[in-house]
């Protein structure tokens, strides 16, 4: 029997990486799990643990711990690593010189031992973290893949199912695109309601729902992350069903339609950056960018977003440029 084995890895066991681990092994999503983190023996022990987990599930996936050459046969990895657990209160942008000093570790290492896969990346900042990785990778563009503004767009679908009568969020199509961070924009001119768009919707049912404040829906979707933060110190369970999900799209080449940080080739009037578009995510990695219609404040407000992220990308690629030429 001719049987294909999914090799998924997660670089990173912490508190994202963990929960991803656990999405991938309880949904069965890849039959081996190869776990890698600086702190060998922490991921070691991690592993074990989850292997402790899957007699008492349907799942057969077999976890190990590896070095982070040991990822190189994998056909996905899943990026979660970061220099320090705490989030700072004001901007993920404060997290990109540690984060990049690791990017600029560790990918060159996976490229010298011929890792050909696709990444998944969460790290923050994630747009500009994806750019490195598709930069020092030597991938194809479609198989570098930042988590974005998924998680976003889920709340953004959440948020608005709180004040339309609790409308099942997946029967709302909604995303947010731009930067995974501050400056991301709801992308209204697109949203559906069971395909009804959703100036039709809250027309229809003004009485019951209208007007909807789109303002505050949108700023608490923006926001939702710290909301959790404060209370917590981090966020790991959504992001990290999200990296899950889009492990198993490609692995099922399931051609789900989702946000995504992917880099841009015009599709809106950007080049040369990763940011949060609406992507269907295939075998193939990104199969297709799916170009929205914006309005032009929302054109206005993506641009403006993608002028920050480019400003970042630029910095950084100096800086470590400069330090490698001296
Ligand atoms: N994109 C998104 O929507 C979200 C992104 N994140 C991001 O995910 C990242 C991870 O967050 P947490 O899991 O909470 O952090 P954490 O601190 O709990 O885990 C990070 C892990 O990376 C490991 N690590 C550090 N340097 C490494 C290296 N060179 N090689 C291998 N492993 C290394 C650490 O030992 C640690 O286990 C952060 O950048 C965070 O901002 C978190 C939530 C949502
Ligand atoms: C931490 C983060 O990026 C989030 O939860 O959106």
């Amino acid at each position: 029997m001719n049987e294909t084995v999914r090799r998924v890895g997660i670089v990173g066991i912490g508190n994202v990486g963990k929960a991803a681990a656990s999405a991938i092994v309880h949904n069965n999503i890849a039959d081996e799990l190869y776990i890698s983190d600086i702190d060998s023996e922490r991921a070691k022990g991690e592993a074990w643990d989850f292997a402790d987990s899957i007699e008492l599930t349907s799942s057969r996936t077999r976890v190990s711990e590896v070095p982070l050459e040991g990822l190189a046969a994998c056909d996905i990895i899943l990026v979660a690593v970061t220099e320090r657990s705490e989030i700072p209160s004001s901007s993920r942008l404060e997290l990109l010189k540690g984060t990049a000093a690791i990017t600029y570790d560790i990918v060159p290492k996976l490229r010298k031992v011929g890792f050909k896969g696709k990444y998944v990346i969460a790290t923050n900042p994630c747009d500009i973290i994806t750019y490195l990785f598709y930069r020092l990778s030597g991938l194809p563009k479609n198989h570098v893949i930042g988590t974005g503004t998924a998680l976003d767009s889920m709340r953004l679908r959440r948020q608005l199912s709180n004040v339309i009568g609790g409308v099942d969020p997946r029967s709302i199509n909604a995303f947010m695109v731009g930067e995974h961070g501050d400056s991301q924009i709801a992308a209204w001119s697109q949203v559906t309601v069971g395909g009804q768009p959703l100036d039709q919707f809250e027309e229809d049912n003004f009485d019951e729902f209208g007007p909807i404040d789109r303002d505050q829906v949108e700023d608490a979707a923006r926001h939702f992350g710290w909301e959790i933060h404060k209370r917590k110190g981090n966020t790991q369970f959504g992001i990290g069903n999200e990296l899950a999900f889009f492990a198993k799209s490609i692995l099922n080449d399931a051609r789900t339609v989702t946000a995504a940080s992917v880099i841009q080739n015009g599709e809106y009037g950007q080049h040369d950056l990763a940011i949060g578009v609406p992507t269907i995510i295939g075998r193939n990695g990104v199969e297709k960018i799916i170009r929205f219609r914006l309005n032009e404040k929302e054109q206005e407000g993506f641009n403006a977003s993608a002028e920050l992220i480019k400003s970042y990308i630029k910095q950084t690629l100096e800086e470590h440029e400069e330090s490698a030429a001296k």
